[in-house]
């Protein structure tokens, strides 16, 4: 099998083959899915409520694995892979999650660093590429702020800039915007635009805000009754 490396040019960064995912329920939440994404693509993923977004990007950053179907990253088969292999696999995943998961003890400079100090980087060698990033995302001046300190959209940024520290092939955000304001949502999403342009990052990105997904045209996945649809209405807009 292929070791976990740089992913090979013609290969797909995620690939979903008739996957399928039931929760200790009767029904499927999601059914039959395919998916192929280029690398350096930018993909929205819409749907209603209880759709199964959340679900869907759980199994694309390896958090369960579906019940039939398989996925595949950067080519290679997830199902096969021992414990050792997921991990540096999900090293290569940045995730903003719904609810930031940020620690509230920890400043923003440490909240960002954290991802680099539990590898086990001094940080003499990452303490200037973690100011860089927190200034990128706007929170320069907060770098030694803690969480509870900070507004729903600083947090946003904040998670972002932890999600990013890696330096992951692929960043999936659930619902990145879900707490702030347009002018903020529109902030964080030409963040996630310049990141797709300057270091090619695969990004996936759930959100219901059509505002958003008319602006930042990019090709729409949408989720109906566990059902996957492409929908092309974006370049209407
Ligand atoms: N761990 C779980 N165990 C059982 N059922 C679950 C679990 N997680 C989600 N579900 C169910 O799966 C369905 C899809 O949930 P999911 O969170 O993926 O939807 P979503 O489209 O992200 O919703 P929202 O937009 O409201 O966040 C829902 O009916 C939910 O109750």
């Amino acid at each position: 099998m292929t070791q976990a490396g740089a992913p090979l040019a013609s290969e797909p960064a995620v690939e979903l083959n008739g996957v399928s995912l039931r929760y200790d329920t009767a029904d499927d939440i999601l059914t039959d899915i395919d998916i192929r994404l280029k690398p350096g693509t930018f993909t929205f993923l819409t749907g209603p409520s209880g759709a199964g977004k959340s679900s869907l990007l759980k199994l694309l950053y390896l958090a369960h694995a579906p019940t039939s179907g398989e996925v595949r990253l950067f080519g290679q088969r997830t199902a096969d892979m021992s414990r050792n292999q997921l991990s540096a696999l999900r090293r290569r995943i940045g995730v903003v999650f719904q609810d930031f998961r940020l620690l509230d003890h920890l400043t923003a400079f440490e909240n960002v660093a954290l991802p680099l100090r539990v590898s086990g980087e001094k940080p003499e060698d990452y303490r200037d590429e973690v100011v860089d990033l927190v200034r990128w995302v706007g929170l320069g001046e907060r770098i030694h702020a803690f969480p509870p300190a900070l507004s729903g959209g600083e947090q946003q940024r904040l998670a972002i800039a932890r999600a990013l520290i890696n330096k992951p092939d692929i960043l999936i955000a659930d619902e990145p915007t879900g707490n702030v304001d347009p002018d903020m949502a529109r902030r964080i999403f030409r963040l996630f635009i310049e990141l797709n342009r300057r270091l090619n990052t695969t990004i996936i990105i759930a959100t219901h805000d059509m505002h958003i997904i008319r602006e930042f045209k990019a090709p729409v996945l949408k989720l109906q009754d566990g059902l996957l649809f492409a929908d092309s209405s974006y370049e209407q807009a």
